[in-house]
């Protein structure tokens, strides 16, 4: 074992290689060794078009984990967020550290006084990529003129420092985490407010039948962390969401009632919104996140999810029509 050196796979953004970094800290008061590998995923390279518009899962992620399976590295660094639900075959999440804080937050530009949402001027230019902040932002301020917010956490807060648009919701994570912490003008709170499954938490992930990393690694796992994440996950998989759907979920601890579950589903122009939340159920988080799915997909979730996929499926149609027009054209 003295002479084990543990490779950690990581995205190379600043923002994951702090994160890669933190399990390497953890790992090192454990006297275990360990290395980065670090890799430019498609993700990290296509950024003039809208995630979503992407459509592919694992963006993020594939090149990490196919090099995880082939062995190149032993473990790799993820934010939680950016997983699917489903673990690819052959690898499971190992541990999950202690949760950072998992709330969005409001960023400003220089010619903005505004610090909260509801003090932005009517029309207020908000930046986001992401499909469940531009619902929740759209059903909050209908009047507010959400434009697409791409790139990493620094690129994101250049754009706003130049004015492309006057304010942005980030996760307030991935700001603390690269010492920005001071940008955030405003938190936003749940349970009017819901930012996505697993946001704030760093997964590892590792090859489901390496007995020795999995001992290794298990000693970073934070229990209060993989149940919150755990039932916000399930609700998430329960209602077949991938980044592509305005669908929330977090947790909130109550001194009455203990960890409590929260969730919405949203259309994307914010006119149809269900919200709902419940305990969580210490022995089976995972059956209080399909609890609740179950009862926003009763309360009006299924309509709003079946709209959007028929939207989405239109658009892909079209799209498909578009190039087969311009290879016949050329
Ligand atoms: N979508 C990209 C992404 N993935 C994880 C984080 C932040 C860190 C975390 O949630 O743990 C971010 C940035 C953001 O949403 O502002």
């Amino acid at each position: 074992m003295t002479d084990l050196v543990v490779r950690i796979g990581t995205r190379s953004s600043e923002l994951a290689l702090r994160q890669a970094r933190q399990v390497a800290a953890a790992l090192a008061e454990r006297g275990v060794a360990s290395e980065l590998v670090e890799y430019t995923t498609i993700g990290d390279r296509i950024l003039d078009r809208p995630l979503n518009a992407i459509g592919e899962k694992g963006l993020f992620t594939a090149e990490l984990e196919a090099d995880l399976i082939t062995g190149r590295t032993d473990c790799a660094v993820h934010s939680l967020k950016d997983l699917p639900t489903a673990d690819p075959e052959g690898l499971t999440i190992v541990a999950l550290l202690e949760r950072e804080d998992p709330r969005d937050a409001l960023v400003v530009g220089p010619n903005t006084t505004a610090r909260t949402l509801l003090e932005l001027p009517k029309g207020a230019k908000v930046g986001t990529s992401s499909l469940r902040r531009r619902a929740q932002l759209r059903a909050l301020r209908p009047d507010f003129d959400v434009r697409e917010l791409r790139g990493n956490v620094g690129t994101r807060l250049r754009k706003i420092d130049a004015g492309e648009v006057d304010a942005a919701l980030l996760a307030a994570a991935g700001l603390r985490r690269l010492g920005l912490g001071d940008r955030i003008v405003a938190f936003m709170d749940p349970p009017d407010w819901i930012s996505a499954p697993g946001q704030g938490a760093i997964a590892v992930q590792a090859r489901a039948n390496d007995e020795r990393m999995t001992a290794i690694l298990a000693t970073l796992d934070h229990a209060h962390t993989r149940a919150a994440v755990t039932a916000e996950r399930a609700l998430l998989a329960a209602l077949e969401g991938g980044c592509q759907v305005p669908i929330g979920a977090c947790t909130t601890y109550e001194a009455k009632y203990g960890p409590m579950l929260h969730g919405i589903i949203a259309s994307i122009d914010g006119v149809s919104v269900v919200r709902g939340g419940l305990p969580i159920n210490a022995d089976d988080p995972a059956s209080s996140g399909r609890e609740l799915a179950r009862q926003l997909h009763a309360a009006g979730g299924a309509g709003i999810l079946e709209e959007l996929r028929e939207e989405l499926a239109e658009a892909a149609a079209a799209k498909a029509a578009e190039k087969a027009a311009a290879q016949g054209a050329s």
